[in-house]
């Protein structure tokens, strides 16, 4: 059973964070309705925060956010947790670096993951934001660690931040649950730029040496 708003109401700062973090989906056009949601590990505890399922996000405060152990139990939150809660959670006692994750359906990108197909490394910005190639997973029925485990597997491979989950969508982690969320913008960004270089022609490649140069100003010279 969930605990009651009167009863517990923990990790109000950290839940009203995420809660904010919604609103860049929608800002940037990443999710329809209520597809998406966007988790952060609570520092210090074997616990994360996540969106409540079918939680619209007009409406999206603290209360929609429910804290949850790693293994996708519910701790504190009168609002059933995401659909995604087990494959978050399971990328949280896999992937210990990860501290925030993801997931939208944006639309160019998700057009790339129902064809099955990885968005090639022919930017710069993807060679900044994701060392090479934007990285296909396996397809997943939801509800179960299925897609959590799809995950863990491709990304251990990739520098890249974001994976395209087939006939799915895009599924992000990061330091923190604001770079999952830019992960997730930038990636919808370069599918529809990768997208339209295609309808011209064929892009034209960067070498590897190059994509290692960039990604490595970009990750560690880039901004103050
Ligand atoms: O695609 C899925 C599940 O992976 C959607 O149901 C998801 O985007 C939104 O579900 P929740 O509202 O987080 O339960």
């Amino acid at each position: 059973m969930t605990a009651t708003l009167t009863e517990r109401g923990t990790h109000r700062v950290q839940r009203a964070h995420v809660a904010a973090l919604h609103a860049e989906l929608t800002r940037y056009g990443l999710v329809t309705w209520t597809s998406g949601n966007v988790s952060e590990r609570v520092p210090g505890e074997d616990l994360f925060v996540i969106k409540g399922s079918g939680v619209s996000y007009d409406d999206l405060s603290w209360e929609g956010i429910t804290v949850c152990d790693l293994d996708g139990g519910v701790v504190d939150g009168v609002r059933k947790p995401s659909s995604d809660t087990d494959a978050h959670a399971h990328v949280y006692r896999e992937m210990p670096e990860v501290r925030g994750q993801v997931h939208t359906h944006s639309p160019y990108a998700t057009a790339w993951a129902a064809r099955g197909e990885e968005i090639p490394c022919v930017l710069t910005a993807m060679a900044d934001e994701f060392g090479g190639p934007i990285p296909v997973g396996p397809f997943a029925l939801i509800g179960d660690d299925s897609i959590g485990r799809g995950v863990v597997t491709t990304l251990r491979g990739s520098r890249s931040p974001a994976v395209l989950m087939r006939n799915h969508g895009v599924f992000t982690v990061g330091p923190s649950a604001r770079a999952a969320v830019k992960a997730a913008v930038m990636t919808e960004d370069v599918a529809r730029t990768v997208h339209l270089s295609r309808l011209l022609g064929d892009p034209l490649p960067i070498a590897q040496s190059d994509v290692d140069a960039l990604y490595a100003r970009y990750q560690n010279v880039y901004g103050q």
